[in-house]
């Protein structure tokens, strides 16, 4: 099986475009006011109408409560939602339940410690996304373009549907999917010129290496 792609933080029609010419599976958009790619309701609804049926859509969130999720769920109608901050085994089988949608649970990881704190997520998540713990100091959970050490995942059964993200460029991607044997990777920070800018040359040579890997 070829690996997925998923390019995420996008934010404006042209990068959109770029992504789906691009080729990737999967885009995503962030819901998440501190961040530089955080979008609002409404455009994140429209980017999400441009890409249906050429890409498979994901909202990104951080601990969003009901309230928010309800409403995001009705104007974006993604595919996918990726929960990015300290959700709940508990709240993920319910929002499971509740949308009917799948969902992706990031795990921070800088330890073998880290890793194993996932093994409660494998089985009411559709996949686990393993992504760099934030530096210190840091404002965001995740987009900080910060990896971590693949050596950590890399002894995990690709059959797992794991998701490797964590300052992934177009120079690192092939070493980490040959290291991890990951059957999806995610990108933000590392096809940007600067954060929240996204660069189509950039997105472009990222799907390409990780399709060559
Ligand atoms: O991209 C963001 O702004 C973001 C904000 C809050 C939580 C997660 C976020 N992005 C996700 O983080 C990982 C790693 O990103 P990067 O490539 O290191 O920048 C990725 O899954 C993004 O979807």
């Amino acid at each position: 099986m070829s690996i997925e792609v998923k390019i995420c933080g996008l934010s404006t029609e042209a990068t959109l475009d770029a992504a789906l010419d691009a080729g990737a599976d999967l885009v995503g958009f962030v819901s998440f006011p501190k961040s530089p790619r955080h979008v609002a309701p409404e455009q994140a609804a429209a980017l999400a109408e441009r890409a249906r049926g050429k890409a498979r859509v994901t909202l990104l969130t951080v601990d969003a409560d009901d309230a928010l999720l309800a409403d995001l769920v009705s104007a974006v109608a993604p595919d996918i939602l990726q929960l990015h901050g300290a959700e709940s085994v508990q709240r993920i089988k319910r929002l499971r339940t509740l949308y009917g949608r799948e969902i992706w649970r990031a795990v921070p990881v800088s330890t073998a410690d880290d890793v194993a704190a996932a093994d409660p997520y494998w089985d009411v998540a559709d996949r686990v996304l393993f992504d760099a713990k934030p530096p210190k100091g840091a404002v965001l959970p995740g987009g900080n373009g910060v990896a971590f050490d693949w050596d950590l995942i890399a002894g995990l059964d690709p059959k797992r549907r794991f998701v490797l993200s964590g300052g992934l460029t177009p120079e690192t991607v092939g070493p980490a999917v040959r290291a991890t044997r990951a059957p999806a990777v995610d990108v933000s920070s590392g096809v940007e010129s600067a954060p929240g800018v996204k660069e189509p040359e950039l997105i472009a040579a990222f799907v390409r290496a990780a399709r060559s890997a």
